[in-house]
């Protein structure tokens, strides 16, 4: 199951972890995603999402590679019959609100409730602040982000799709907190080889 990785390190198998990406039309989630990929964003005019796309990445976290398979659901309300049927396959899931928005914010409470109705239990879930480069139109202060993911008891980040800001991090934060939590719990997320 272990190997030797092209840099001499040793890899221990490899995880998939299924992650999907929520919150309101227009946050920035494929923004996010393309950004995370393919290390760019595209400005201009606004193609929501319809139904449901998804990306395949590999990371490494403490030698451990993780596939993340990242769904990038629709955020407009006509599609959430559809992106219910995606919770329940879930390991972990990436929660956005854009913070010149005060009504993606205020909505970040009924995506919880939504959540925890269709995820399993264990769903690691991380909140983020998108679209931080536009300070000058912030609705939502970062510590308002802050005291509604300690509400929850989930981590938070503030990230900006169009600068790359946090942006990785915050999909191997989710990729490492999943695989330490499940090498704890040994049981949800399956090993496979590369
Ligand atoms: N300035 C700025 N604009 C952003 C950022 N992220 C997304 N946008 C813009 O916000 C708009 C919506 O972004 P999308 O990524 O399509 O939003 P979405 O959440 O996927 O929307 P749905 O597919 O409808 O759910 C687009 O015009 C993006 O260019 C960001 O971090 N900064």
């Amino acid at each position: 199951m272990n190997r030797i990785g092209d840099k001499g390190q040793l890899v221990i198998g490899c995880v998939l972890l299924q992650t999907i990406l929520v919150g309101d039309s227009g946050v920035g989630k494929t923004s996010l995603l393309v950004q995370f990929d393919q290390g760019k964003f595209i400005p201009g005019s606004f193609s929501a999402t319809v139904g449901i796309g998804f990306t395949n990445k590999v990371v490494t976290v403490d030698n451990v590679k993780v596939k993340l398979q990242i769904w990038d659901t629709a955020g407009q309300e006509r599609f959430r019959s559809v992106t219910h049927a995606y919770y329940r396959d879930a390991h972990a899931l990436l929660l956005l609100y854009d913070i010149t928005s005060k009504s993606s914010f205020d909505n970040i409470r009924a995506w919880l409730t939504e959540i925890h109705e269709y995820a399993q239990s264990d769903v690691v879930i991380m909140l983020l602040g998108n679209k931080t480069d536009m300070s000058s139109e912030r609705a939502i202060r970062r510590d308002e982000g802050e005291r509604l993911a300690r509400e929850y008891s989930v981590p938070f980040m503030e990230t900006s799709a169009k600068t790359g800001v946090n942006v990785e991090l915050a999909f191997t934060a989710v990729a490492k907190y999943k695989t330490v939590y499940t090498q704890w719990h040994f049981n949800t997320v399956h090993t496979w080889l590369l």
